[in-house]
């Protein structure tokens, strides 16, 4: 695998040249500059719905993405053309399905952001998303493996805890695997996590402060929050019900959303904003800055290592586990441990194994139909 520094596209015209920062009102600018001319292409399919519109925006107002590449199978090029009036570095471009549109849209993509499929309905479970998501990522991540084989793919499409190993053996059935640069979104679960556990401490401002790993998989009770070992404990006066009562809000947290958006879809816009969050430290990462620590659901091979201590902290041979990663410009350095576990959090990592155990067996033997085109 190259080394994302030897490829680095450096632009022809310093854009430094063009923009004075001390004229510009986009103070954005200045960490642009800072980082100094690196290139970073990154492309969403399903940038036409309700993640994939506010997530093309948040990463077309970060000065690090030069080129945002948008594939649908509707109004992408509305969406490119109302996002390319926005000052900022980021050239846009909308494709659709005729005319190759794509592999026009991936052509030179360094990081691919999938987000494309249907959201639940109120009394669905994720996998019910299964028999329709199953194919349109199966389909997508051959187009990544034919185009760019080599960028780093992070997949929003539900259900994470198949959609991944679909696209890991798509990639692999093509010998292109890299199990580095292939990344599950969780990180909605941290980001619930860090609110909740704000409000149960009665202190919103200190939100953004709190971390808590959030480790498994992403749905239900394999989503598992450690909150033993959050930033911030809580209250001293909190028991084992507020405990018990913060880990189900965390775990099904999405239902909140499927419930109050009554069958007009699932979490949308702070999806958003966790998918942009990931997505920049990932592109950071690829820049070059070092020490990137991140949640994601990925193969435990990334790091065989790592991947064996944690296999071992969940006394099981899974494939696939979310738990904090190190991200360098290859990818994925370092798989983290979970950590001091309490015997509460090993029960709830134990009641995981099954479901994520057969969530992965799925999607790894999903195959596309005679049709496919594999
Ligand atoms: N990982 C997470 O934490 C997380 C959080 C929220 C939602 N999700 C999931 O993200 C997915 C999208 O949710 P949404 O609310 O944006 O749905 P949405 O219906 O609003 O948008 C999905 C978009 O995908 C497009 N699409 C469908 N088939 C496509 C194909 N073959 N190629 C390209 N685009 C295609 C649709 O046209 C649509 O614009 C769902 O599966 C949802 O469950 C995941
Ligand atoms: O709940 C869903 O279906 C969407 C998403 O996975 C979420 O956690 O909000």
């Amino acid at each position: 695998m190259d080394d994302y520094r030897t490829r680095a596209k450096r632009l022809p015209v310093p854009i430094s040249t063009s923009i004075n920062p001390s004229q510009s009102p986009h103070h954005l600018f200045s960490s642009f500059l800072l980082l100094n001319l690196t290139m970073v292409k990154a492309v969403v399919l399903g940038a036409a719905g309700g993640i994939g519109q506010p997530l093309a925006l948040l990463l077309k107002t970060n000065p690090l993405v030069t080129e945002l590449g948008l594939y649908d199978i509707v109004n992408t090029p509305g969406v490119a053309a109302d996002l390319s009036h926005i000052a900022t570095p980021a050239k846009v471009e909308g494709y659709l399905p005729p005319d190759d549109g794509l592999a026009k849209t991936l052509k030179g993509a360094d990081v691919v952001i999938i987000p494309a499929g249907v959201p639940r309905k109120p009394g669905m479970t994720r996998d019910d998303l299964f028999k329709i998501n199953a194919g349109i990522v199966h389909d997508l991540a051959v187009g990544i493996a034919a185009t760019a084989p080599e960028a780093f793919v992070l997949v929003i499409s539900n259900p994470v805890n198949s959609t991944v190993p679909i696209v890991a053996e798509v990639f692999k059935r093509r010998g292109k695997f890299n199990p580095k640069r292939l990344f599950g979104v969780t990180t909605l679960d941290v980001v619930r996590a860090s609110t909740f556990v704000a409000e149960v401490n009665s202190d919103l401002s200190k939100s953004p402060e709190i971390v808590v790993p959030v480790v498994g998989g992403h749905s239900g009770v394999t989503i598992v929050p450690l909150l033993s070992q959050s930033s911030h404990p809580l209250p001293a006066s909190s028991g084992t019900e507020t405990l018990q009562a913060l880990t189900k809000r965390i775990q099904f947290g999405g239902d909140e959303v499927v419930k109050a958006k009554d069958g007009t879809g699932s979490a949308t816009l702070s999806m958003a904003y966790a998918g942009a969050e990931f997505a920049i430290k990932v592109i950071k990462a690829l820049a070059g800055e070092k020490g990137l620590v991140a949640p994601s659901y990925v193969h435990l091979d990334a790091d065989k290592e790592g991947g064996a201590v944690v296999k071992k902290e969940i006394g099981k041979e899974l494939d696939y586990f979310s738990t904090n990663v190190q991200i360098g410009p290859n990818g994925v350095e370092k798989i983290l441990p979970l950590g001091n576990l309490t015997d509460y959090e090993k029960q709830l990592i134990a009641a995981a194994v099954p479901e994520l155990t057969a969530s992965i067996e799925k999607g790894a033997a999903f195959q596309r139909t005679p049709t496919a085109k594999v």
